[in-house]
């Protein structure tokens, strides 16, 4: 059974020197493609289609294969590569300038690579911004329905979060003293930053969930709300352990899928090939 995820404090970070210009989009990527025949009359011609059956079953492969190696993990490995993630994120410009990002909150049983410290960070201390100090704006998932319908919710605490359905820790859609808590799609304001988690990734964006839909379809609504609304569109940075990460060509996609702009792995921040 899942166990909801301690958040733990802030440790020392490593004084990594990154900076790249992160606000290039990937190209378009490819789709996985059958050549389909249509008589038409006497005429016939190929036409390529995506092959949603093939590419679904695709990912189930794929994502059995990387649970499998996510709970061979070696312990302190785990460990090791938890923290220095964490620290890359924490010390890069992108992250320490952002003034309201997305984050999901990570569940050990799930495998997932931790994000307490960034959490704790953001939650605990306020971010330099020019000559004063702000504090930064944290939404975190909700899942609403089995139906893909997540939203990501203010929280400034975590301590009243609780465990959903599927042991993921998430906030109650009102606060402690009753009031509603701000959903990012009716804020007025952008978000710079999306910390996404997932299964696998590979350097080219591609990004493979767990197969819920959720964050596929939260960044295309708030894509094209950002879009609308004339702001910036978020960055996007996927946290990934060194076993997660796939040679180019192996993670399969669907038409649906939405490319991360970077990834934050161990050995620090790669920024997405276009
Ligand atoms: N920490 C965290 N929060 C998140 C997500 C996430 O991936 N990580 N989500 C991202 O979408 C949403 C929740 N979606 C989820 C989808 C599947 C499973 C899950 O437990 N899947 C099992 C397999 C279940 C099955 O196959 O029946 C697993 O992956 O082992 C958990 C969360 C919103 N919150
Ligand atoms: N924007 C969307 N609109 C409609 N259906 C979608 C959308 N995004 C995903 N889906 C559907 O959700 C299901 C799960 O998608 P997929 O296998 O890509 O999940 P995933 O990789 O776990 O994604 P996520 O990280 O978003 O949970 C598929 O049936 C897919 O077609």
């Amino acid at each position: 059974m899942a166990i909801p995820c301690k958040i733990a404090t802030a440790t020392a970070r490593n004084a990594l020197s990154l900076y790249s210009s992160l606000s290039l989009r990937p190209p378009p990527l490819s789709v996985a493609s059958r050549s389909v025949t249509i008589m038409n009359n006497r005429q016939s011609h190929s036409t390529s289609t995506p092959d949603i059956d093939a590419i679904f079953k695709q990912k189930r492969a794929l994502r059995s294969k990387v649970k499998k190696e996510l709970k061979n993990m070696d312990p302190a490995l785990r460990s090791h590569e938890d923290s220095a993630i964490q620290n890359v994120i924490l010390e890069a410009p992108w992250f320490k300038t952002c003034k309201r990002l997305c984050a999901y909150i990570s569940c050990k049983a799930l495998r997932e690579v931790d994000t307490s410290n960034i959490l704790s960070e953001v939650l605990q201390n306020p971010a330099k911004d020019g000559d004063s100090f702000t504090k930064k704006k944290l939404y975190v998932p909700r899942v609403e329905d089995k139906n893909r319908n997540m939203r990501m919710i203010n929280i400034s605490r975590i301590d009243d979060m609780i465990a959903n359905s599927m042991n993921i820790l998430e906030p109650a859609p009102v606060d402690a003293d009753g009031n509603e808590r701000e959903d990012v799609m009716q804020a007025n304001d952008p978000v710079d930053l999306l910390l996404l988690p997932g299964l696998a990734f590979d350097k080219s964006g591609r990004r493979l969930g767990r197969g819920g839909g959720y964050y596929d379809t939260f960044l295309m609504n708030y894509q094209e709300l950002a879009k609308e609304r004339k702001w910036k569109q978020p960055l996007l940075v996927a946290l990934s352990y060194s076993v997660q990460i796939m040679d180019d060509g192996v993670i399969p996609v669907a038409t649906t899928d939405i490319p991360v702009d970077a990834l934050v792995t161990p050995s620090g921040h790669t920024q997405v090939q276009h």
